[in-house]
């Protein structure tokens, strides 16, 4: 049996040219993410020489839009989208390894929104296809994961990352994820704090039980930046009406458009009588992060990653570059809110939603987590060349259940 940690070489430095003379054993792990924006898929590459923890060498990503739940009446097309995918699986892991390769779809917040009966026609679907692959197909290979779950192995994955689960000492970082749909805020707690207990991580002679078993995640369904595009719209929550036209402050006054999120067409623009601008935009976004989220004392002593939207608006305004990422403090996302907000009337900015998006950001983590304006937040969409998603504590926990199922 594999001990933890799994290693990866550029943080260890134990894997070069010469040492891959003498790998014993490949293996792969197939992880999907159906997202509520888009469907991924992650394909993990595991070294491992004889009686050495495996090593994370590598990662395959590849991603197609729209998610799943865009498929809410259309099961079998939004399998076919899984099918693609698979197939660039097949394509890329040896055939000799597929069947003991396994694979595994959890689905994150817009199929958490859908009816249930709906979500499980989809997942229904997804698992036939996944029993006529070739590939392992673990029990319970496809599901529906839960918010609190997603934002724990997103700290995995990270804290893994950047090195802070070698070392008992080290100082682990705490994750900003802002998917479509729901939100997480995950870090290690203050002893009386609220915690998560993560009991599928045994590692019994390893510290990193304990850390894990005192994660605190915060998710918040309905607070990722799209949903929470449609709650400031008013549109979220009840039952949808296609023909009515949605409005904001935040939106560019003279723009009507359409846009389409979770399957449903909703029509929605700016309000050409009134008062447009950051100030005005605020005062509405707050209606909908006021009071409803919780603001745990210790997130202003730890640092935090972000990623997801953080990351992705950040680069669309120029405040990090796109491959690298950055450090941003996060009054930097009030200042570009501002700017965008300001010159709405005058500029287009390519996306009608950006000074509402941005605006968002800025509120949700000043009034809704109590993040101080000269936090810093790391940007990061990939560490040591791995995507910053769940998906690889996932992966971890996947190989490490089946390599100790009993017999
Ligand atoms: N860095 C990184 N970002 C991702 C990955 N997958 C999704 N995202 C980002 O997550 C956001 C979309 O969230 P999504 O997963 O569709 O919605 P959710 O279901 O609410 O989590 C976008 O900003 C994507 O760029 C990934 O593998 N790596
Ligand atoms: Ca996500």
């Amino acid at each position: 049996m594999a001990e933890w940690p799994f290693l990866i070489a550029p943080l260890c430095g134990v894997w070069n040219e010469s040492t891959s003379l003498n790998i014993s054993n490949i293996f792969y792990g197939i992880m999907f993410d159906a997202g509520s924006t888009g469907t991924r898929i992650h394909i993990y590459t595991f070294m491992q020489k004889s009686s050495e923890p495996p090593h994370l060498d590598n990662e395959i990503f590849e991603s197609v839009k729209p998610g799943l739940s865009a498929y809410v009446d259309q099961p079998e097309q939004g399998a076919e989208t899984v099918r693609g995918l698979l197939d660039m699986a097949k394509q890329t892991i040896p055939s000799t390894h597929w069947s003991s390769t396994p694979v595994v779809l959890k689905a994150t917040a817009g199929l958490r929104l859908l009816p249930e009966q709906k979500a499980q026609a989809l997942l229904s679907e997804v698992q036939e296809l996944f029993e006529e692959s070739p590939f392992l197909v673990p029990d319970e290979c496809v599901s529906i994961m839960n918010g609190t779950y997603e934002g724990i192995l997103a700290w995995v994955t990270i804290n893994f990352l950047t090195g802070q689960l070698y070392d008992q000492n080290q100082r682990t970082v705490g994750i900003l994820d802002l998917g479509g749909a729901s939100t997480q805020i995950t870090f290690l707690p203050q002893a009386e704090n609220k915690s998560d207990f993560i009991s599928i991580f045994l590692f019994s002679r390893h510290s990193i039980v304990k850390l894990i078993s005192e994660t605190t995640c915060f998710s918040y369904l309905g607070f990722g930046l799209k949903a929470a595009r449609l709650a400031i719209l008013g549109a979220l929550g009840g039952k949808a009406d296609e023909s009515r036209m949605y409005r904001s402050s935040c939106l560019p006054p003279s723009l009507k458009a359409e846009w389409k999120f979770g399957g449903i067409n909703y029509k929605y623009g700016g309000m050409a009588e009134e008062v447009t601008g950051f100030q005005s935009c605020y005062a509405e976004v707050l209606k909908v992060i006021r009071e409803k989220l919780d603001q745990p004392a210790e997130i202003r002593s730890r640092t935090f990653y972000a990623f997801s939207y953080y990351y992705d608006r950040a680069v669309d305004t120029g405040m990090i570059d796109g491959d690298q990422g950055g450090i941003i403090l996060v009054k930097d996302f009030e200042m570009k809110a501002n700017k965008v907000c300001e010159a709405l009337t005058e500029t287009n900015t390519g996306s009608p939603f950006l000074c509402m998006d941005l605006t968002y950001i800025t509120a949700l983590l000043k009034e809704g987590f109590g993040f101080y304006d000269h936090t810093e937040l790391q940007l990061k969409k990939k560490v040591n060349n791995i995507e910053t998603s769940w998906t690889l504590g996932a992966a971890f926990h996947l190989i490490q259940s089946l390599r100790t199922a009993p017999e």
